[in-house]
């Protein structure tokens, strides 16, 4: 991991004591200078969702490994690029690829872009993810509207706001009962309901990973009335909406999560970058949408 290592910091260190408001700073003020645009919505794609990033127009693109003190992307379907342009003529930056705790890095490092985002002056942050039904009445290639997150990791020390906490990205105790914003979330419905799109809502959770969960979890998780199951997506959630950010997150539901003992059924990861892309385009369509109604 020497990669993570610049000079004598810990960039991928457990709390959020290296990612300081300076240093975050630097991050954003690298991307500010490289480009005119003021974008107020940031955008993350998941899992083969990156198609998304392609239908940004006049963009500037910058690889994750150009900027300062940034992770790389590690994993098929998440493509490692910055970008900043328009979609639908709306000012957007758009993460192609997002990073995960199972690529070995900290959750402070995986939300450090909604740090980023902060100080850039974004007000808006739609997070899109993969992740497994567990709702026996989803079909594989629904979408799912998160409205509220089950994350045993940041009941943990891997809880991203561990450490020194700067006020001026947000609040020592930061409430959590309305990370996934009902407005945005009635915004969207409507929009759905006029393109025809069937929409789901229900509550995601987020584990490590990078292995899929075990039955019992599973049925665990249903008792708890959790609807779909990823490995990303709450964490930054919850960043974002400490730092004053609205949220909007997206799952789209890519395999059906196996919570029958005997069955013959697994997920794979070839199956969630499939789906996603078989149902990218109508994703897209919902969410260029959303940017104009939203700006
Ligand atoms: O949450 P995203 O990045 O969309 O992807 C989900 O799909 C991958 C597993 O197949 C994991 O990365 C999981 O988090
Ligand atoms: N944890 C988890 N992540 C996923 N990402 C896509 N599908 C799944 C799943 O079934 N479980």
């Amino acid at each position: 991991m020497s990669s993570l290592f610049v000079s004598h910091i810990n960039i991928n260190a457990i709390t959020n004591n290296e990612f300081t408001y300076d240093r975050v700073k630097n991050i954003s003020d690298w991307i500010l200078n490289r480009v005119d645009l003021r974008p107020k919505i940031a955008i993350v794609c998941g899992s083969g969702l990156g198609g998304l990033g392609e239908r940004v127009q006049d963009a500037r693109i910058f690889p994750y490994e150009e900027i300062p003190d940034f992770p790389r992307s590690t994993v098929v379907g998440h493509k490692g690029n910055l970008i900043i342009g328009k979609l639908n003529h709306i000012p957007v930056i758009c993460m192609q690829g997002r990073f995960h705790s199972y690529e070995g890095y900290s959750n402070a490092l995986c939300t450090l872009p909604m740090k980023v985002f902060k100080l850039m002056g974004v007000q808006t942050v739609l997070l899109t993810c993969a992740a497994g039904g567990l709702n026996q009445s989803f079909k594989v290639g629904d979408i799912m509207l998160i409205k509220d997150h089950v994350a045993p990791l940041l009941w943990t020390l891997q809880n991203p706001l561990i450490g020194h906490n700067d006020e001026r990205f947000g609040p020592r105790f930061p409430a959590c009962n309305k990370i996934y914003k009902k407005n945005l979330r009635d915004v969207f419905h409507g929009i759905a309901e006029k393109k025809q799109i069937e929409l789901q809502e229900g509550v995601y959770s987020s584990f490590g990973g990078p292995c899929y969960e075990t039955v019992t979890e599973l049925r665990a998780l249903l008792q708890m009335g959790v609807d779909a199951v990823g490995m990303s997506t709450a964490n930054e959630a919850l960043v974002a909406s400490y730092c004053g950010m609205n949220v909007l997150a997206i799952a789209l539901i890519t395999n059906k999560a196996v919570i029958d003992y005997d069955s013959e059924n697994f997920p794979f990861h070839e199956e969630v970058i499939e789906t996603a892309n078989r149902r990218a385009s109508d994703l897209q369509e919902l969410v260029i949408d959303f940017v104009s109604k939203i700006n």
